[in-house]
């Protein structure tokens, strides 16, 4: 997938998924599927140019091949900005559901062949929605299709409406699908929404939003190595700083590498996300005990999904008392589960 935050180096033409798309819930995939089809449409029109031109002797100059304004490809885009408005309006940093490698990954999988990330300056939040969509979307993306959210806002002070970018967008022959709001149980799918989930260890309800399991991808690192003494050898994961992690507490986790050579497969256990008071611990961490597992994962990439939220972390009067109930907590996850020992 090609990334760029200047827009003046994006691939073109585009077809455009717009918004802030933290998380990419199961509302932003709606959005983003127009943009696919119609970049679709366009591989499909290409690839039948070039089987039309297609004879023996010219065989490898009719291929369609996607560099430069040689061919009619149409770019499936994403334009997100960077940083995410509420961090430049609130002046603080704002934690994300999807930090960029996450996004890009997803996106990838979803078929989204650039991000284009836009920088979100004052010269950025002041463009009129008519300055907005000549200067980004038509003379930079050279868009020929947007798709957004039904209650999609963008330009100063966000004035501009979706109803506001398709007429805007039409006086350059440019269509805009509008999706309707995409909801679960009554509420609209937002990233907020989901954020709230995790926060109250909602997590049946976060992964529903999102469509997939709320999901930790970090580096083992070292930590105290205490919990080998007290039987709970941990994996400390090192997460991007940007990362929004749900309430402190115990959870039950599936993990899996990105690599071989460590877990052949899928594995259950359980995370603990805080403080450490028994330990009077001083930083966050987040720690995995892998079930019914041993072995060596230091420097591994762990993809860790949260699945079930069972209690708060608590400050135990002795390490013996914190022992008794981690091993709850592991009779808790193997129930959950389903392989109850
Ligand atoms: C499932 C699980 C639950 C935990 N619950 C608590 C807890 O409630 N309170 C606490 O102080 N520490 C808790 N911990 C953290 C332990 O204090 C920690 O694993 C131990 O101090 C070893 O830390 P280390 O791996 O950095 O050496 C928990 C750890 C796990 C794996
Ligand atoms: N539930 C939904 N159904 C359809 N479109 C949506 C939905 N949620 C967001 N969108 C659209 O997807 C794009 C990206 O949305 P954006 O991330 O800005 O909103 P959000 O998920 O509601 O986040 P927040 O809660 O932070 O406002 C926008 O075009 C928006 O209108």
């Amino acid at each position: 997938m090609w990334i760029t935050s200047s827009p003046t180096t994006a691939l073109t033409p585009t077809t455009v998924a717009l918004g802030n798309f933290d998380g990419i819930h199961r509302g932003h995939e709606q959005v983003i599927q127009p943009i696919l089809q119609e970049s679709r449409a366009s591989t499909a029109l290409e690839e039948q140019k070039g089987l039309d031109n297609l004879d023996e002797s010219n065989f490898k100059e009719t291929l369609p091949i996607r560099n430069g304004a040689a061919n009619d490809h149409v770019y499936a885009t994403m334009a997100t900005f960077y940083p995410h408005p509420r961090e430049f309006f609130s002046g603080e940093a704002w934690k994300l559901l999807t930090p960029r490698a996450e996004k890009v990954k997803r996106l990838s999988v979803l078929g989204v062949e650039q991000l284009v990330l836009l920088p979100f300056d004052r010269e950025l939040a002041s463009l009129t929605p008519e300055q907005f969509v000549e200067k980004i979307l038509i003379q930079q993306l050279k868009a020929t299709h947007v798709s957004v959210g039904a209650d999609f806002r963008f330009g100063n002070q966000r004035l501009g409406t979706s109803n506001d970018l398709r007429a805007i967008a039409s006086s350059f022959g440019v269509d805009v699908t509008i999706v309707p709001l995409f909801t679960y149980e009554g509420e609209r799918i937002s990233s907020s929404l989901i954020r709230e989930s995790l926060e109250t260890g909602d997590i049946d309800k976060a992964n529903r939003l999102l469509g997939r399991s709320y999901s930790l991808t970090g580096v083992v690192i070292k930590g105290q190595q205490m919990g080998r003494t007290i039987g709970f050898p941990t994996a400390n994961l090192q997460l991007p700083p940007d990362k929004f992690l749900p309430r402190h507490g115990v959870y039950c986790v599936r993990v899996s590498t990105s690599s071989l050579s460590s877990l052949a497969s899928e594995q259950f256990g359980v995370m603990n996300i805080g403080m450490r008071p028994t330990v009077n611990g001083t930083s966050l961490t987040v720690e995995i005990h892998l079930l019914d597992w041993t072995g060596d994962l230091y420097g591994q990439t762990l993809i860790v999904s949260i699945e079930k939220f069972l209690r708060s972390e608590a400050k135990f009067p002795s390490l013996d008392a914190l022992k008794s109930q981690i091993q709850a907590d592991c009779a808790a996850a193997r129930v959950y589960f389903g392989n109850g020992q």
